[in-house]
């Protein structure tokens, strides 16, 4: 926030939240003010990373990442909106004109980053479509259907042409599986017992058993969530292992990650629940066994709840201003994308004591309909959602370990001429650019070459060595940067 403001301020932006409209004449004003709206907006919705990665340049269009651009344009239009709404009618024109300019932006941004969705028609929606049927009859309004998409099992689909600030979906607070039910269980009074337990392994351990439950009031939900996580065959939607993580990779896989971050922190990870695991069971299984039944409480069952709440659970904030971590029917069937429909979601309105899916950008009829996960990394977003999104992600990160011994010349050395000053930071990048150069080659250097030979049918083999092979991009490109970047300031200290 605090580099929002500064940036903002360096820019010589107003920081009251006022907009002062400039008085410009010609034919292309509402260009140059949707412009200068943008600039502002762009770094509003950029977080410090965001902020921080893009540099001086930040109000440049050219280094945001689509996502920025969507949130940039969404909040003008609520800004026009809430103005339009506020009644100023001497400026209402010049409101509608700029309103009218910037759905016009988001949709050409959306015809851009348009992601190709192709149906697969084969496989039955049956159990799917019981549960829209359910929702339906609990209050859900949803203007989406459900079917298989390639490479990410069950999608869903505009039902028709949906518009900016179109509702896609509306679901009851009733219809949402939240803390409550745990409360309500007969399980509550032995959990709540046990030291440091958090409510969300409560309810992790309440949905292991009721998806067994035949009563369960969600039953039509834990009946259409995929059967089996583990089938490693082949299968060209990977439909049965739809919500398998990487969590549940196998030796293979585990292999296959050697030399990338992501081997430690899928081993880590896993580490960590089944010390979770066995803090927890076989005890209670023991002490309880009406209440925790050995057979539905196996570490193969934990997992697969555990992988269950990673990739489906979503945060949601309701309207006593609690944030719970919450199964969401019907909602759980839109998939991620790095520049979504929905942006906004995951507050329970107040009015309609409901939880709103509405479009930040225009989603056509028969269009995959997709939302924001979060601001993921693609080690995160394989490790707990078992897949890699398409196109380049901006938030994929590369920890470094910098040696802070390189000379830095700018505390101990005296006053110098600014030319001697300028040549001596030269010669400092440089080195800190060939150390960065020499880090980056070794890293690429145990990553190792990709052995086509070796590509499994198995989607956790497949999804690592995909993830292998981004890295490796990834970290060639910097190596190249760094090569001309060392060329440039050679150059530069040539001239000397
Ligand atoms: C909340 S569910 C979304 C619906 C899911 N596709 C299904 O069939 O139930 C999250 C899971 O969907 C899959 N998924 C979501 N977005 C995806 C994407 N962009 N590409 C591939 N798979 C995706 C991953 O398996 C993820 O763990």
């Amino acid at each position: 926030m605090e580099d929002d403001k500064k940036i903002l301020e360096d820019k010589g932006f107003n920081l009251q939240g006022q907009v002062v409209f400039e008085n410009y004449s010609g034919p292309d004003w509402t260009n140059k003010t949707m412009d200068i709206l943008l600039q502002k907006a762009r770094i509003m919705c950029s977080d410090e990373v965001e902020l921080y990665f893009a540099g001086v340049d930040v109000t440049s269009v050219h280094l945001y990442n689509p996502r920025i651009e969507l949130e940039a344009l969404h909040t003008i239009l609520s800004f026009l909106d809430k103005a339009l709404c506020s009644g100023y009618h001497t400026i209402n024109g010049i409101l509608h004109t700029l309103r009218e300019l910037s759905i016009k932006l988001i949709q050409e941004l959306g015809d851009k980053i348009r992601l190709e969705t192709i149906i697969v028609t084969n496989y039955s929606c049956d159990k799917e479509r019981y549960l829209l049927q359910w929702g339906k009859s609990k209050g859900v309004r949803s203007k989406l259907q459900v079917a298989y998409v390639e490479g990410a099992g069950r999608g869903a689909i505009a039902t028709e042409d949906l518009k900016v600030g179109d509702i896609a979906l509306e679901i009851p607070v009733s219809a949402i599986i939240s803390e409550e039910l745990v409360h309500e269980s007969d399980m509550f009074p032995i959990l709540e017992k046990i030291d440091g337990i958090s409510l969300e392994t409560m309810m992790l351990l309440w949905s292991m058993k009721e998806k067994h439950n035949p009563d369960s009031k969600f039953k039509l939900y834990f009946d259409a969530l995929p059967e089996c996580l583990y089938t490693f065959i082949s299968c060209p939607i990977d439909i049965d292992r739809v919500h398998a993580t990487g969590l549940s990779f196998g030796v293979n896989a585990i292999m296959a990650l050697d030399g990338t971050l992501l081997l430690e922190e899928t081993v880590q990870a896993k580490e960590h629940l089944r010390t979770q695991y066995d803090e927890l069971f076989p005890a209670l299984c023991n002490d309880h066994p009406g209440i925790f039944p050995t057979e539905l409480y196996t570490w193969d069952q934990f997992l697969w709840a555990c992988e269950l709440w990673y990739s489906n659970g979503m945060k949601v904030m309701f309207t006593d201003g609690k944030l719970q971590t919450c199964l969401v029917p019907i909602a759980g069937f839109l998939n991620h994308s790095l520049c979504p429909h929905i942006l906004h979601y995951g507050k329970v309105d107040s009015a309609t004591n409901s939880l709103r899916f509405p479009l930040s950008r225009p989603c056509n009829a028969g269009e995959q309909c997709y939302l924001s996960y979060g601001k993921f990394s693609s080690s995160h977003l394989v490790t707990f959602y078992g897949f890699l999104p398409q196109g380049e992600n901006p938030y994929d990160v590369m920890p470094l370990d910098i040696d802070a011994t390189i000379t830095d010349c700018s505390k101990d050395c005296c006053p110098l001429s600014s030319w001697t000053n300028h040549m001596e930071n030269l010669e400092t990048e440089l080195e800190i650019l060939e150390a960065l150069r020499s880090t980056f080659e070794d890293m690429l250097e145990t990553l190792g070459e990709t052995d086509l030979d070796d590509r499994s049918t198995s989607w956790d083999v497949k999804l690592a060595m995909e993830f292998k092979d981004q890295q490796r991009r990834i970290v060639s490109s910097i190596v190249t940067s760094c090569y001309y970047g060392c060329k440039l300031l050679e150059d530069e200290l040539l001239k000397k």
